[in-house]
């Protein structure tokens, strides 16, 4: 059974007119290595306080790469939505929806009522903007406005696009920060709309687009996403990227090291925007965290987790969850998009490479029976452009595993992925996620006041391939893991205990 609203009942929660807050007690343990050398598992228990703004915000999101497949497929999706625009195709009448948005499209447990089971909206769980009040901007080095954008991504319907065409004709991505060294040589000539200047000068200008936008549509907030395209990654420099000042240094010498996608950062950061980063290149260079702490605003990534890395993150946690042992994983996939286009370049190929690889370490290394220390399954990563498919990627993977008494498993599989259709429904769940944590404020036991989660968002590592996480914090993939935190984190903001699917009461 689904139920759309709830409220909590309980002496914990406090509904006030401006903030929900949970008092909430959280269990872990303390390890130890008792006198005989034994190990001690010690279970703990610390109090938070949760407090959520429950004022939902006029919400400005602005894409990095906006007149992209990913950018145009998102932006036409929420205003066909928005404006509840069906359209006929051979299979039928077909109507918009949010279908694979982890916040719009899925559902939670709440309990049982009378031997059934009960789910509320993922969404319902806090107060969080609706995707359809969104104001959409953006910037990309392509001028082309966003319907002629949208018919060039080749991704949606004929009939959906022409009805979407009077929406979209009049949105023009500002222009963007372009850097050839940094992308493949083939974009060359999608960049006719680029601003000129220096390194700081252009972090001076993308600064003040954002404030221009804010104040144009009257936004109380606005969300910085790089949907652009992969860059290389960049070197990290002891003196050039390594601190905020020694950032900042450089971009005022106007280093050639600093990315585009960088400087877009430091510039959502000195505006106190949010800044997420869909893309596998390291952004986040030491010097920019650095920044976004110091200046305590949200950011994120890296890499949307979208399909074929998505379902690694299930398979591989299944099968080592299993006591199955994989040992061989290959990954290749084609796709004639222009992200295949810019990824047939061998540096950004690499970025995505590292990130489409490192997926499966944490799963291995949670279990030293099957591996012995430094062992790791075989795992590679092809990826081919192959233009006439477009944005229909075809994902061909085949993961081998020993098994039972020198047995062997092989699984082979074939996913097409629609790149962008899946991509769009993330990108807006980090949007809406990057908004709503920053709503929320918590504090430990006898801390004497409230303050944010830490600016590195870990929260949003379901919808990224590879997680960006503070200093010391353990990097999870797993797929169930990371949607479980995240959930379990939003329900204890409203009191409700961590989904432990123990389902006592029937036992
Ligand atoms: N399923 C997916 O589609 C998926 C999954 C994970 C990551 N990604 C990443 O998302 C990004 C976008 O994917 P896409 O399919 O939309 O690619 P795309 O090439 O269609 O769109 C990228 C857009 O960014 C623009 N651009 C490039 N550099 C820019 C800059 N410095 N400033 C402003 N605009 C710039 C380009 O002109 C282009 O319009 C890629 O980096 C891709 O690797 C996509
Ligand atoms: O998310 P996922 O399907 O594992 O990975 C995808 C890659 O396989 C694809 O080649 C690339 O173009 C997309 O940007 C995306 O990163």
């Amino acid at each position: 059974m689904l139920i759309e609203e709830f409220r909590v009942e309980s002496a914990s929660v406090e509904y006030a007119p401006e903030s929900i807050t949970s008092t909430y007690d959280y269990q872990t343990t303390e390890l130890s290595r008792g006198s005989d050398n034994k190990w001690v598992v010690k279970p703990v228990t610390h109090q938070y306080q949760f407090r959520t703004d429950r004022k939902v915000p006029k919400l400005g999101v602005m894409l990095v790469g906006l007149g992209g497949n990913n950018g145009t497929t998102l932006l036409a999706g929420v205003l066909a939505n928005k404006h509840g625009i069906t359209w006929n195709t051979k299979d039928g009448l077909k109507s918009p929806n949010y279908f694979g948005s982890l916040t719009q499209a899925s559902t939670l447990r709440v309990g049982n009522f009378e031997g059934e089971e009960v789910y509320v909206p993922f969404k319902s769980l806090l107060p969080i903007v609706e995707p359809n009040d969104i104001v959409f901007g953006g910037w990309d080095i392509s001028g082309l406005n966003c319907a002629d954008a949208m018919q060039r991504a080749q991704v949606l319907d004929w009939s959906l696009q022409e009805q979407l065409v009077p929406l979209m004709r009049d949105i023009i991505p500002l222009p963007g920060i372009y850097d050839p060294d940094f992308i493949a040589a083939n974009q060359e000539d999608r960049a006719t709309n680029v601003i000129k200047g220096s390194k700081a000068q252009q972090v001076e200008v993308v600064r003040s687009q954002i404030r221009e936008f804010k104040e144009r549509n009257s936004l109380d907030k606005v969300v910085v996403l790089w949907t652009a395209n992969t860059e290389r990654y960049s070197q990290l420099v002891e003196g050039l990227n390594d601190t905020a000042d020694n950032l900042l240094a450089a971009i005022e010498r106007n280093e050639a090291e600093i990315s585009p996608s960088t400087l877009y950062a430091v510039a959502a950061a000195f505006e106190g925007v949010p800044f997420v980063n869909g893309s596998p290149q390291n952004t986040f260079v030491p010097g920019m965290i650095e920044l976004a702490v110091q200046k305590n605003v949200l950011i994120a990534g890296d890499d949307f987790k979208s399909g074929q890395t998505k379902l690694k993150s299930v398979l591989v946690d299944f099968l080592v969850g299993a006591g199955l042992k994989p040992v061989s994983i290959v990954s290749y996939n084609h796709l004639g998009n222009n992200d295949g286009y810019n990824l047939s370049a061998p540096q950004t190929f690499r970025s995505k490479e590292i990130s489409k690889s490192n997926v499966v370490d944490d799963m291995v290394s949670s279990n030293s029976i099957l591996y012995k220390p430094g062992e790791h399954p075989d795992h590679v990563v092809v990826i081919k452009y192959v233009p006439y498919v477009g944005d229909s990627k075809r994902a061909m993977d085949e993961y081998t595993s020993e098994i039972f008494m020198g047995g062997k498993n092989t699984l082979v599989i074939h996913n097409t992925c629609e790149d962008s259709l899946l991509a769009a429904p993330i990108i807006l769940d980090l949007v809406l996620l990057a908004e709503l944590v920053t709503r929320i404020e918590m504090r430990k036991d006898d801390e004497p006041a409230f303050h944010g989660f830490h600016p590195i968002a870990v929260l949003l590592s379901y919808l990224t391939k590879a997680p960006l996480v503070p200093q010391g914090t353990p990097v999870v993939n797993a797929l169930a893991k990371q949607r479980a935190m995240l959930e379990n984190v939003l329900r204890a903001c409203v009191g409700l205990a961590p989904e432990s699917n123990m389902l006592m009461e029937f036992k």
